[in-house]
């Protein structure tokens, strides 16, 4: 760990675990994986999303479509003057209509992220569902936002930062508190 400060929550293994979790939760709330599209939030919310994936493939052998969701562009603390029309990282390549799209992202604070990624959804098609994954829930909700699935219910303080550290992005697994 970098920061004295910083308190672990959740080392390699209990990451995997929350994932383990989610993902039979997913397969019990939507009654198996067919119609499931899971689409990551940029940007670790994408490896994650492939995790809970990859996880309903082994106790299924069925593979869910993965997507890969921008919300620079919706963002509600955006100002014209930063709005780049060519900055639209999303990717999702297959149909979203009238799937069970399941949103996935590594930390849950305000909601507003979730809020933009619905707005950003909305655009792409028509989902019967949308469901909302994370890793942590830390609390401090703005908007009327609650999480499906969560990996871990932390309770903070706003002046604290939960850090996700994922191997795929971060070259290691493990979840901190961080006070500012
Ligand atoms: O509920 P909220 O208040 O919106 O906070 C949660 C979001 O904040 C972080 O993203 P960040 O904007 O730091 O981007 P990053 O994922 O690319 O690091 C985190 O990954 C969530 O997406
Ligand atoms: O603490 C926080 C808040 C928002 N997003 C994060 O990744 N951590």
């Amino acid at each position: 760990m970098d920061s004295e400060k910083a308190v672990q929550i959740l080392d390699e293994k209990g990451i995997t675990r929350a994932i383990t979790r989610i993902a039979h939760e997913i397969l019990e709330k939507n009654k198996g994986p067919q119609d499931i599209v899971i689409i990551g939030i940029k940007t670790r919310g994408i490896p994650l999303a492939k995790r809970i994936a990859l996880k309903i493939k082994e106790f299924e052998n069925y593979e869910i479509p993965v997507g890969e969701l921008d919300i620079t562009l919706y963002r509600d603390d955006l100002t014209k003057e930063q709005i780049d029309p060519v900055v639209n990282g999303s990717s999702i390549s297959c149909d979203i209509n009238n799937k069970i799209v399941v949103l996935v992202d590594d930390v849950l604070y305000t909601g507003r992220t979730a809020r933009a990624a619905l707005d950003a959804l909305v655009d792409i098609g028509r989902p019967s569902v949308i469901q909302l994954a994370v890793l942590v829930d830390r609390g401090h909700r703005e908007l009327p936002i609650r999480a499906d699935y969560v990996g871990k219910n932390t309770p903070t303080s706003k002046n604290e930062i939960v850090r996700v550290k994922l191997s795929e992005t971060d070259e290691e697994n493990l979840v901190v508190i961080e006070a500012t």
